[in-house]
């Protein structure tokens, strides 16, 4: 479980976030939504203890994730392009992950067909660097990556984002079936309300830093949601 405790995080005067508590039970499929600028990058920085926090802490499965390493081989993530190996080739990089994670080439290969009808033939084998990928297609490498190993919690930011349609389609597809194989939580910030909404058992919205709703029931979110963006 991944909780928060009275989390703020300041830019000189600015609070760009306040999230006095939050509790993130196992197995959730967690959603984050809200405008530019919102926070939502920020709280998932501050969960990878990439960005530390002005007050506050957060603990996965009790362990506040500044203060130790143990969690990082449970947490998979992908935020941006800058989380991967550019001057390798997306094969390259698999093998280094594989590596890595201890896993045998048959558990490699299991994990990569996966994602088979995602990568559409574009990804593995092409001897292309991760450098000269598409966005689209540097975000599948990524989103791969972080669902590599069995990680307990897997977070995504924007994870439909320069995806075309039918990649999206798939994608929704893959970590709907990932939910209900395995016991995986996801964190998945999004601007795309349709797929959120679809995928995730619950959405908090954020702005300025603050949750100002916490929805549960599908049909509230998309109600909420709609109203709150005006779409
Ligand atoms: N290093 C920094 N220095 C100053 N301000 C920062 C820094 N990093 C983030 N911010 C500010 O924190 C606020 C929250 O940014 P954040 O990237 O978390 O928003 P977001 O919800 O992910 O936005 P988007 O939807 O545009 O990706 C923004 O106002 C941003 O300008």
């Amino acid at each position: 479980m991944i909780s928060v405790h009275n989390l703020k995080k300041q830019y000189k005067e600015v609070v760009v976030l306040d999230v006095p508590q939050l509790e993130i039970p196992r197995k959730e499929c967690f959603g984050l939504v809200g405008n530019n600028g919102a926070g939502k990058t920020t709280l998932f920085r501050i969960m990878l203890d990439l960005v530390r926090a002005t007050e506050g802490y957060v603990l996965l499965d009790g362990t506040d994730v500044a203060k130790s390493e143990d969690w990082k081989s449970r947490m998979g993530a992908f935020l941006d392009e800058h989380m991967l190996i550019s001057y390798l080739t997306p094969d390259e990089y698999f093998e280094t992950l594989r590596k890595i994670y201890v896993l045998s080439e048959e558990d490699l290969r299991l994990h990569l067909k996966k994602f088979e009808e995602l990568f559409n033939g574009e990804i593995i084998g092409k001897k292309k660097y991760i450098r000269d990928l598409s966005k689209g297609n540097l975000k599948k490498v990524g989103i791969a990556a972080a669902m590599m190993g069995n990680p307990e919690v897997v977070m995504l930011d924007e994870p439909f984002e320069n995806l075309d349609p039918s990649s999206q389609v798939r994608l929704k597809k893959l970590i709907l079936e990932e939910k209900e194989r395995s016991q995986v939580t996801f964190l998945i910030s999004s601007h795309d309300l349709n797929h959120v909404t679809e995928i995730c058992d619950r959405i908090i919205l954020l702005e300025k830093g603050k949750i100002i709703r916490d929805l549960r029931e599908k049909a509230e979110m998309v109600e909420e949601l709609n109203a709150y963006f005006g779409t």
